[in-house]
């Protein structure tokens, strides 16, 4: 969340966050790269537009008005430039001056080779190993960061892959409200409301860079599962991909995986909302993950059908009041699953996302824990390719993100939570391959036609025959008339000389004797 060098007691006092890029000329002297032109310490604008009425608790949670709580001041980047300090590069972007255009591809997992999912698997362990290099987490809140003594800042370090899982739990957790009194869960940062697709966009965006950074792979990006196949096996759950099951326990991975031996963090739920604690770096159990096999719950035990995927890209508004999880006709809710897939929002139904969380039945399936299963990245890069077709086809304006009333975290101009620097969810709403330096490359379903649609269809296609036929039948008649009314003059030419020689009889009294 914060950059180790504002995890300071004087940082924290100063409510500034500017750190120096490379101060040659002592401490202070680089803020934000500003001796390089690259940036400057700027105040934070955070967002105090009204939220929904979904949390009544305002003043008691470190989130609110992100991140004000901690910091007022921050670096802004110009061009280019971005990070804590100025020092990287917008996403898209690469090289010392930003300026060299880069763009990544997104690739289907199963379409790897085996060197290539050899190395991607290697790159992901590395990720849970490796100490993230400029990023600390809090573990107090606000109240309590500097510690017992109020001079001992409580940050700890993290992995780059923890960082990822300790974020999305930071995002989701709930509001406590003091020791003794029940904590407050009706608050998620992340989702049930329109950041939820702006959200995980910018968590993978933030797991890929910092993969990038420690493997110095500018080209490096996150596959994908597509997890739109209707069936009831985890096609990715491979030894060679994100690990099988195990032959002893149902709900483990096996030990031919690396991922037997991840540890997940923030298990500890019940301490945190009761003692107010905040997950730390400790690592507990494994993962446990029980594809298809959650018995009391047969409609989890399937995956989304490709023609879920196909349904929900034609719901054609982003998101609808009251922009929470019971939204109808909601792009946004439905592919977050709360809705069916052709946009009708239902209490009893779990589609696309979050069918796919549940088919996995454990660690996966559980939202303060989730992305401690890697599966969860490739299950959100196939969501976020689901929201940016979505983007391309209906190439939306801006101005149909809700700007205030969301559920609190979801209004636009709101700073994600607990991202650092500041970031709207905003500048996430915007097509990947234009703005953001990636893309995917996906085959989309098209759709099957529905029931209702058949019949539509052969009737009309009924009436256009009998349409036809009756036009047809009517040009005939129309030909015979005008065939006869060719022949007429002939006939009448003929009746009338005929006639004209019948008048030249002399009529028998006429006749002369
Ligand atoms: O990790 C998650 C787990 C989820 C479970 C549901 C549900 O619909 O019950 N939704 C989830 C979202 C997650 O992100």
């Amino acid at each position: 969340q914060f950059p180790r060098q504002c995890a300071t007691v004087d940082a924290l006092r100063s409510g500034e966050c500017c750190p120096d890029l490379s101060p040659v000329f002592g401490p202070g002297t680089d803020r934000c790269g500003s001796s390089s032109g690259r940036g400057q310490c700027v105040p934070v604008i955070a967002d105090s537009r009204p939220h929904g009425p979904q949390y009544m608790h305002d003043g008691q949670d470190d989130r609110e008005q992100w991140p004000l709580r901690f910091f007022n001041r921050t670096c802004s980047c110009n061009g280019n430039f971005s990070g804590y300090d100025c020092g990287s590069c917008r996403a898209g972007w690469s090289g010392a001056a930003c300026n060299q255009q880069i763009r990544t591809v997104r690739r289907n997992l199963l379409d790897l080779s085996a060197k290539e999912r050899n190395d991607f698997v290697n790159a992901l362990h590395q990720a849970k190993a490796t100490i993230h290099p400029d990023i600390v987490i809090a573990t107090r809140r606000h109240e309590e960061i500097l510690g017992p003594d109020g001079n001992t800042p409580q940050f700890e370090n993290v992995s780059i892959y923890n960082y990822f899982v300790w974020s999305h739990y930071y995002s989701v957790r709930k509001t406590f409200l003091g020791a003794g009194q029940q904590s407050f869960g009706g608050v998620d940062f992340s989702h049930e409301g329109p950041a939820f697709l702006t959200w995980h966009r910018y968590h993978l965006l933030q797991l890929e860079r910092d993969m990038q950074e420690m493997l110095q792979d500018p080209s490096f990006a996150l596959p994908y599962w597509n997890f739109a196949t209707g069936g009831n096996t985890c096609d990715i759950c491979t030894d060679d991909l994100m690990g099988a099951r195990s032959n002893f326990d149902v709900s483990l991975i096996s030990q031919n995986s690396i991922f037997s031996q991840w540890r997940v963090l923030c298990e500890n739920l019940d301490d945190y909302d009761t003692l107010g604690t905040i997950c730390n770096s400790t690592e507990g159990g494994p993962i446990r993950r029980n594809p298809a096999g959650n018995v009391a719950r047969p409609m989890v035990q399937r995956l989304p059908e490709p023609q879920d995927v196909a349904l929900c890209l034609e719901v054609g508004l982003f998101d609808t009041p009251p922009f929470y999880s019971n939204s109808t006709d909601s792009f946004r809710n439905t592919v977050e699953g709360y809705s069916d897939p052709s946009g009708k929002y239902d209490p009893a139904v779990r589609s696309l996302h979050n069918l796919a969380h549940l088919f996995l039945n454990g660690t996966g399936g559980q939202t303060h824990l989730s992305p401690n299963d890697p599966i969860f990245v490739f299950l959100h890069t196939f969501t976020d390719a689901v929201f940016d077709e979505w983007l391309r086809r209906h190439n939306p304006d801006i101005s149909i993100y809700p700007l205030e009333n969301a559920p609190i975290g979801h209004n636009r101009q709101y700073n994600m939570v607990p991202f650092w620097p500041p970031v709207t969810n905003n500048e996430m709403f915007a097509t990947a391959p234009e703005n953001l330096g990636y893309s995917y490359d996906v085959q989309w379903p098209s759709r099957a036609l529905q029931v209702t649609e058949i019949i539509t269809i052969a009737i009309v296609t009924a009436l256009i025959l009998v349409a036809i036929i009756f036009a047809g039948a009517t040009c005939i008649v129309h030909a015979r008339k005008n065939k006869d009314e060719l022949h007429q003059p002939l006939l009448t030419d003929q009746y009338e000389r005929y006639s004209d020689d019948y008048d030249s009889i002399p009529t028998p009294s006429q006749s002369v004797v």
